[in-house]
């Protein structure tokens, strides 16, 4: 079966350093897949190599049919692949409502949609990026890749250091343009079982390749896999050493 994305064999890296090791995947139209895997596993470098920033060594990408495998970046966005970055790609100088129009390219998404989805940035809508929380910085992030009308967004590691109300706000957003807008997701976290709910699929990666392939429900149900592949949650301390285990 074709999916909206298709890699075949992929090794990326950058420059001497290979670190996407003969990756495979097919991620079908409408879905949300989960990227998952411990520190330094290739998680942003396979984002990125979607979005043909890293030096392609082998293998085959393919969006909607097209070969894409070395297309330049801006026309990768083009034709609608979408990139929330993990420093998140704002204009601190810019208002909310500019940060949002400078980029505003297709008519499927305006800024009053995007205010719908997050009410937050309506309410700060003259308010420069740089005087945005990091939560609402985020959020920016994701109205910005939606305003190229994307059909595929990417999203790298968005949760990180945000507030846990903010969290649930913008996995909330991210749930309700997958399932309600049927727009195609990947979505990287470190935790799993933060975002296992919201997705349909999950692979987790290990040196660059896949190591764990199943569907997100089943991953949050088996400890086996989670705690020999993923930073689970830690055990809790200990109250007491034992007298033996002192030096
Ligand atoms: N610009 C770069 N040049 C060379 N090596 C890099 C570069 N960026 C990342 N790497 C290396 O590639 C490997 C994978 O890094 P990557 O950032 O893709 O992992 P990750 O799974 O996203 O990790 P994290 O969760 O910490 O963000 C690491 O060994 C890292 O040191």
């Amino acid at each position: 079966m074709s999916g909206l994305l298709e890699i075949d064999d992929l090794v990326a890296g950058y420059r001497e350093a290979v670190v996407i090791n003969g990756l495979s995947l097919r991620l079908a139209d409408g879905k949300a897949l989960a990227l998952l895997g411990r520190n330094g596993t290739g998680k942003t470098t396979l984002i990125d190599t979607i979005m043909g920033l890293t030096r392609h060594v082998s293998g085959r990408i393919r969006f909607k049919g097209e070969d894409i495998t070395h297309l330049p970046p801006e026309k990768r966005a083009a034709i609608g692949i979408g990139w929330v970055p993990q420093e998140r790609n704002i204009f601190r100088s810019l208002t909310v409502e500019e940060n949002l129009t400078v980029v505003q390219r297709g008519t499927a998404w305006t800024v009053a949609r995007a205010y719908a989805l997050f009410p937050r940035l309506g309410e700060r809508r003259r308010n420069l990026g740089n005087q945005l929380s990091g939560g609402e910085q985020q959020m920016l992030a994701v109205a910005r890749a939606l305003m190229l009308d994307p059909d595929l967004l990417l999203l790298d590691e968005p949760l990180e250091g945000l507030a846990p109300i903010i969290v649930d706000e913008l996995l909330a957003a991210i749930a309700q343009l997958n399932r309600e807008d049927g727009l195609t997701t990947i979505l990287v976290e470190q935790k799993a079982r933060k975002i296992l709910p919201f997705t349909d699929e999950a692979i987790i990666l290990d040196r660059g390749a896949i190591v764990h392939a199943a569907r997100s429900e089943a991953l949050l149900a088996d400890e086996t896999a989670m705690s020999a592949h993923l930073a689970v949650a830690e055990r809790p301390a200990r109250s007491r050493r034992s007298p033996a285990s002192r030096n």
